[in-house]
């Protein structure tokens, strides 16, 4: 595979920082001719409203476009860290595919959409395909990173922990990061399924260690948990937490890292993005699955064996 080529052959196109109008980005995609210029200006108009292209207006009201900032980091990093891989997991064919069937986790919330489209639930679906698993890790990296700095900035929770646990920790990122800015945690253990760690990167200070948190959970003094209450019904995540409960020592603390939706409907492009993962969740992880209040984080803590939650907001999310 050239450095020019894609992992299907296809060339890389490179966009300069010229802005370029439709008919020139389309020379440049379609080298050999074809395609609608005009169709794919609507496509950029609609990119440009959301920050991924600039658009400038020539004499004469030609539109052209360069990509910005966000459009870089989403186009040209495709292989590192950036939100593309999210992007991309959130776009392949098996996930698409369960949009129209939304109406099925209504109908019938005992059985999820995507497995009754695809045989098997979301995770172990991805975990027999090593491409999707891959990206998984991936998208998860890629949104996690700048999404813990900004926890890491506001968030002072780790003070006493010698050895701290992530469960469901991906390729290891957050642990990463926390053990970088927390010297004083000696020992971090990455858990996750094994098909996961399996492939996960070695990270100084950090053990992985592949395992099914519905069966047990690494002991530690405290256990960190980001984006995994979410995609469950509230009886599995008791099942989770209690299981965490009992691989902490008496008075250890369980800091979970979730999405905390408000009580009301409000129109904020916040409250907004946050129904929208829930959806998500709803479609392609469990139909019961999903995001909560902090009334409902509460609830579920208190029977789980945790009575006191503290709430702490990382604003820029
Ligand atoms: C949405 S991802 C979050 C990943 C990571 N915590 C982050 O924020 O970047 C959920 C993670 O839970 C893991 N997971 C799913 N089922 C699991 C199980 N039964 N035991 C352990 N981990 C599991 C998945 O493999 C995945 O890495």
């Amino acid at each position: 595979m050239e450095d020019n080529e894609c992992r299907d052959g296809r060339k890389k196109v490179r966009l300069a920082n010229t802005p370029l109008s439709a008919s020139q980005i389309l020379t440049r995609i379609l080298p050999s001719g074809g395609g609608d210029a005009e169709n794919l200006q609507r496509i950029l108009r609609l990119l440009t409203s959301y920050g991924v292209f600039s658009e400038h207006r020539e004499f004469g009201g030609k539109r052209m476009y360069s990509l910005t900032e966000i459009g870089k980091s989403l186009v040209t990093d495709v292989e590192g860290l950036s939100y593309a891989p999210y992007v991309l997991q959130h776009h392949q064919d098996a996930l698409m595919s369960m949009w129209p069937l939304v109406h099925k986790a209504i109908l019938d919330p005992t059985i999820e959409p995507f497995l009754k489209v695809h045989g098997e639930p979301a995770y172990s679906y991805y975990g027999k395909i090593p491409e999707m698993n891959g990206l998984m890790r991936k998208a998860m990296s890629g949104v996690s990173v700048p999404f813990m700095t900004s926890v890491l900035e506001g968030y002072n929770g780790f003070k006493g922990v010698k050895r701290l646990v992530d469960v469901g920790g991906s390729a290891g990122d957050c642990l990463r990061m926390i053990l970088q800015k927390h010297r004083f945690i000696c020992e971090g253990i990455n858990f996750d399924l094994p098909e996961v760690v399996a492939e996960a990167p070695s990270i100084p200070g950090v053990t992985h260690i592949g395992g099914d948190m519905f069966k047990s959970i690494p002991a530690a003094d405290a256990i960190f948990m980001k984006w995994v209450l979410t995609t469950w019904t509230d009886d599995e995540c008791k099942l989770i937490m209690e299981n965490c409960y009992k691989a902490l020592p008496a008075g250890g603390k369980l800091i979970a890292c979730e999405p905390v939706l408000p009580d009301d409907s409000n129109e904020s492009q916040r409250t907004r993005a946050l129904l929208e993962g829930d959806i998500f969740v709803m479609t392609i992880y469990r139909a019961k699955g999903n995001h909560r209040t902090e009334q409902e984080f509460k609830q579920l803590g208190f029977f789980a064996g945790f009575p006191h939650l503290r709430l702490y907001r990382v604003l820029d999310y």
